[in-house]
């Protein structure tokens, strides 16, 4: 059966500085399979029929960007990074205002960081969540037992997993109702870490779509290895 998808705009943020992963450049810019991991990123979203548009957030002093070959792409335009990912993703919708697009538009914000995301996850997304009054996004349920520790270390608790999830990006939800819980959360200082939990706070209740697991976001050094072996045994 086939169904049209809902028209999105894209928002990348690709501005941090990588300090977890202790490479020799931003971790966005490390290579994976002979391109760089921004440019998988990217390449997901570019060549989707229903993408209206794309902002990729960087940092104001990221001198990697001009040297990729899609820095010329009139499809990708810049937007200005933030001290803290919910600030580059603000930039990137300010950005997206300025090109035309609508607070009804559905915008999807997917982890520069996160190489791996499948056209049939983001389909997925896009299919499950189109007529979603409030959007949502990808997630995957916590496989592992789940522990609280106290300060030392400890545990003290042992979680119920069964209602813990892990988000992952990207995230869907309309531009205008975007916008206004990033900006006022940030005004209230609120602890935002992904786009979702600017609309829970903003009092909206975000639908989780299972996705692939493997659609990991790239932090640490094994984690570009994990990714690197899977790259190589498709080839
Ligand atoms: N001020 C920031 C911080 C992060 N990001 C982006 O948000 C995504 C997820 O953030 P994270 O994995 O934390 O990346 P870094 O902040 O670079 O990593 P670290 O915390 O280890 O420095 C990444 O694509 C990163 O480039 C961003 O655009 N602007
Ligand atoms: C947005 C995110 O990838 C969802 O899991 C995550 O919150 C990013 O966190 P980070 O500390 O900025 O990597």
């Amino acid at each position: 059966m086939s169904f049209c998808l809902p028209a999105f705009w894209a928002v990348i943020p690709a501005a941090g500085v990588g300090a977890r992963m202790a490479a020799d450049r931003p971790k966005q810019y490390l290579q994976l399979g002979g391109r760089t991991i921004l440019e998988h990123s990217l390449g997901c979203f570019l060549d989707h029929p229903s993408l209206e548009g794309l902002v990729v957030s960087l940092a104001v002093d990221d001198p990697y960007w001009p040297s990729l070959a899609c820095a010329g792409d009139p499809r990708i335009q810049r937007a200005d990074g933030g001290s803290q990912r919910s600030g580059s993703v603000l930039n990137a919708l300010l950005q997206l205002n300025a090109l035309g697009a609508s607070d009804d538009d559905w915008v999807l914000v997917h982890d520069a960081a996160r190489p791996n995301l499948s056209r049939e996850d983001l389909d997925k997304l896009l299919a499950e969540l189109a007529d979603d009054p409030v959007g949502g996004l990808l997630a995957v349920p916590a496989r592992d037992t789940l522990k609280r520790v106290d300060k030392h270390g400890r545990v003290v608790e042992t979680i119920d997993r069964s209602l813990i999830w892990q988000a992952y990006t990207p995230q869907m939800f309309r531009l205008g109702a975007l916008h206004r819980a990033l900006a006022d959360s940030l005004v209230a200082d609120a602890v935002i870490t992904d786009e979702a939990s600017a609309m829970e706070w903003s009092g909206q209740a975000p639908r989780l779509v299972e996705g692939r697991a493997d659609n990991i976001k790239v932090t640490r050094p094994e984690d570009l290895e994990w990714l690197r072996l899977r790259w190589a045994n498709r080839s």
